[in-house]
């Protein structure tokens, strides 16, 4: 069941075009990332779905067109810019929230499950940013909502408290809550989402799973090595599968598709040549962005 429908999306700011005919869908129980530089529109995308923004034109469809307040029932927000006043406590934060639900989840049970069971008394602006970060997804959850938007979750966060907050999100996924998550962590990205929808300068360049995007530009392979002793370059460039030989120091990188690492090893065996170090590079997200746009998302 597609659980989100967007299709020739747009919002203009004055004379910013800053979604540009975005469309796709999301399926039921998946996580969902909406990936891109910042400035991209991932932020105005998700507050239209969200209802808090209207489009200049196209449409939006969440669990089959709901609106209102039975769309605001059935989805629960983090947004980036959402932050609570400093003084009010966690117990205060989960109470006014479950106050917006007619049959808002057990904040009990919640906390427990984002592991702020112990700070039910802290005041807001003692918690640290990953401890913030968790409150602000159990108060996404209160409404025990079936989709939940997450913008920007771990930005900030040190990595322990990035991986801590990737598994709370798998786990709410796990509980059977469809997941639009916002980020410009390509890690991030590739780590928890089922698709994505990889943003630049507000238009979707290609919607797939992260492998199905790497695929699409694992044509070309990076080899690295060093080598301690002399070697003439032309070896390697006149192999077939090599395109490109680059050196840095003792370090040299080759590019090139087809049996790479194969000819690569012949041919530095046959100039009598044993290469250290060598490693095969991963193709990653970052490359898929790049190939695909042809620039690299800053993070
Ligand atoms: N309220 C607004 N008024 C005018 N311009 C805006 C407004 N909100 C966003 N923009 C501009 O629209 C573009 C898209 O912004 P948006 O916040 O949707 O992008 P984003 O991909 O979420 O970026 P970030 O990761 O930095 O939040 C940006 O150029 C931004 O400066």
């Amino acid at each position: 069941m597609k659980v989100i429908e967007v299709k020739d999306l747009r919002k203009r700011y004055r004379d910013h075009l800053a979604v540009d005919d975005v469309s796709f869908t999301v399926d039921e129980g998946e996580i969902f990332g909406v990936l891109g530089p910042n400035g991209a529109g991932k932020t105005t995308t998700v507050e239209c779905v969200a209802g808090l923004r209207v489009p200049d034109s196209g449409t939006v469809s969440v669990l089959g067109g709901l609106t209102g307040t039975a769309l605001k029932e059935q989805l629960g927000i983090q947004l980036q810019s959402s932050t609570l006043p400093e003084k009010i406590k966690v117990r205060e934060a989960l109470d006014l929230y479950a106050s917006f639900y007619r049959t808002p989840a057990d904040w009990g049970e919640l906390l427990e499950r984002v592991g702020l069971s112990a700070k039910r008394d802290t005041p807001y602006g003692k918690l640290s940013g990953g401890q913030q970060q968790r409150l602000s997804i159990a108060l996404a959850l209160i409404g025990r909502p079936r989709v939940a938007i997450l913008d920007e979750l771990t930005t900030g966060l040190d990595p322990q408290a990035r991986r801590d907050t990737w598994e709370l999100i798998e786990q709410v996924r796990d509980s059977g809550v469809t997941i639009l998550l916002v980020t410009h962590f390509m890690e991030e990205a590739e780590r928890l989402c089922d698709r994505l929808a990889l943003f630049d300068a507000g238009r979707v360049v290609a919607v797939d799973s992260p492998s199905g995007l790497i695929a699409r530009v694992d044509g070309r392979q990076i080899i690295r090595f060093r080598l301690t002793g002399p070697l003439d370059d032309t070896v390697l460039r006149d192999l077939p599968e090599v395109a490109t030989v680059s050196r840095s120091g003792e370090q040299v990188t080759v590019t090139g598709t087809g049996n790479l690492l194969l000819a690569i090893a012949t041919g530095l065996s046959g100039a009598g040549v044993t290469p250290i170090d060598l490693r095969v590079e991963r193709t990653t997200l970052d490359d898929a962005f790049l190939g695909l746009t042809g620039k690299k998302i800053s993070s």
